[in-house]
């Protein structure tokens, strides 16, 4: 079978599946700053001298801010029918609260009235990790306020675009947000507190049940949560690699999922972070259940799980499978995790609708030849992780969209410019967008199996 033919399921997903690509605010737009928006926690992260490769900003990043139509047509020449996309929250409130700023609603009105006109559908996060600073100096996810900040914020942009858009997400990857944030410190605002870090989950997920609830009184009938999902494979059968294996699942996959499912955290949650667990009450436990209306599932790879004592706080490290290939973040291309993490959730979660978020990788691309960028890697991830959603669905998974990460090579957080996943190749100096072969596969994929736009 050539590179060209998109190898995709025999049987085509169920009809009104969406094929869309997924960006955030600080990693494309750039002009953070512009037409009165606030300064988030990640453009002072990033102008702190050693915090980002290169010390890089997304002062300029995508430069999508200016770009957005040109990017609205491209994406309607990859033939997607989604687009996922967040709002930066500085933009609106610049002090976090209070006085909204008319301009940035402006963007994102006529960024979603642009996709609509081509027939794409907008899927709308509010939070992709760049909290008002102004809000930070107030305590930011550590403050008892913040999830109240949070619904108000997120009210306003119900009463904004609530009439255009319908697929919303409150929390991108609030795994990601608190262990980068608070725990390990790689990420804005970089605090290393273990204690700080159980306190700030526990606001994230107030957070979510607050702007649900108020999403409700809106009328928003499709409100996700959107969560980084990693199968925790065993690097042996002994019980301790078992159950360093079953610390990490809980630690990772299930610190989230539980609570807005059941109300309640995973066991192991008290027994990783010890006298640093604070002591939640019933009640405080059960507030936290508000059941999205669908999963977002972000994939990217497995780990393989080795008891290590001296890995804190979880006694579990991953084991490098030097065999296997790897993506430029070092992460093992594994597509039947995806498969295997699906079918985990229809069968722990009762089978809630579910969209791949996000699914895609970093590769050192070669350079254009004639108009021409082989990613022949991220092709093959691509294409083996689109069989392995096709399996899911054959499992019965309620899979209702699949949104590659990302459309175009972006500020890849704490590794700056240095990792590329677009599917479109952005100049780092004029900024040119080229579709990449893998952009190529992806859009005869979507033709041959999609519905369509
Ligand atoms: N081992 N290992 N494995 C995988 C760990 C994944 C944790 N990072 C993410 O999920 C982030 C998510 C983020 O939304 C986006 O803003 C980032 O650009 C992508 C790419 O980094 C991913």
């Amino acid at each position: 079978m050539s590179e060209r033919t998109p190898a995709m399921p025999t049987d085509s997903p169920p009809n009104g599946f969406l094929w869309g690509a997924a960006t955030s605010a600080y990693q494309i737009e750039g002009s953070p700053l512009a037409d009165g928006a606030g300064p988030s926690i990640w453009h002072r992260f990033a102008h702190t001298p050693g915090r980002v490769l290169n010390d890089d900003t997304g002062d300029i990043a995508c430069d999508h801010y200016s770009r957005w139509r040109e990017d609205v047509a491209l994406m309607a020449s990859l033939g997607l029918n989604a687009y996922r996309f967040s709002v930066a929250w500085a933009r609106i409130l610049p002090e976090g609260t209070g006085r909204v700023n008319q301009a940035g609603l402006d963007f994102y009105r006529h960024l979603v009235d642009a996709l609509l006109e081509q027939g794409i559908e907008p899927m709308l996060t509010l939070y992709h990790w760049d909290l008002p600073e102004a809000l930070d100096a107030r305590g930011g996810w550590a403050s008892d306020a913040s999830p109240g900040w949070f619904a108000d914020y997120a009210q306003i942009l119900y009463r904004a675009l609530g009439d255009r858009v319908r697929l919303w997400i409150t929390l991108n990857e609030p795994w990601v947000i608190t262990a980068g944030g608070y725990l390990y410190g790689d990420l804005a605002p970089g605090h290393c507190n273990p204690r700080e870090s159980a306190i700030v989950a526990h606001n994230l997920l107030r957070a979510h049940a607050a702007a649900s609830a108020s999403g409700r009184a809106e009328g928003i009938e499709r409100i996700g949560l959107a969560v980084n999902l990693e199968p925790q494979d065993p690097a042996s059968d002994s019980p301790e690699d078992q159950d360093a294996a079953a610390r990490r699942d809980a630690f990772i996959n299930r610190w989230f999922l539980d609570p807005v499912f059941f109300g309640r955290y995973p066991a192991q949650m008290q027994t990783i972070f010890g006298t640093d667990w604070p002591d939640f009450s019933a009640s405080e436990l059960d507030a936290l259940r508000a059941p999205p209306d669908f999963v977002g599932v972000n994939y990217y790879s497995r780990s393989v799980v080795r008891a290590d004592p001296t890995a804190q706080p979880v006694g579990a490290r991953r084991v490098r499978q030097d065999t296997r290939p790897h993506t430029a973040m070092d992460w093992e291309v594994h597509p039947q995790g995806l498969t295997d993490i699906l079918v985990w959730i229809q069968g722990r979660y009762g089978n809630p609708p579910v969209y791949i978020t996000e699914n895609g990788a970093a590769f050192e691309d070669p350079q254009p030849v004639a108009g021409r960028l082989r990613d022949r890697e991220r092709l093959a991830y691509l294409r083996s992780h689109l069989r392995a959603a096709s399996r899911a669905l054959r499992r019965g998974v309620d899979l209702r969209g699949y949104f590659a990460w990302s459309l175009l090579d972006n500020f890849e957080w704490s590794y700056g410019y240095a990792k590329r996943f677009g599917l479109v190749r952005v100049d780092p100096v004029d900024r040119q967008r080229l579709i990449k072969d893998s952009g190529r596969f992806y859009r005869d994929a979507i033709r041959r199996y999609g519905g369509g736009r």
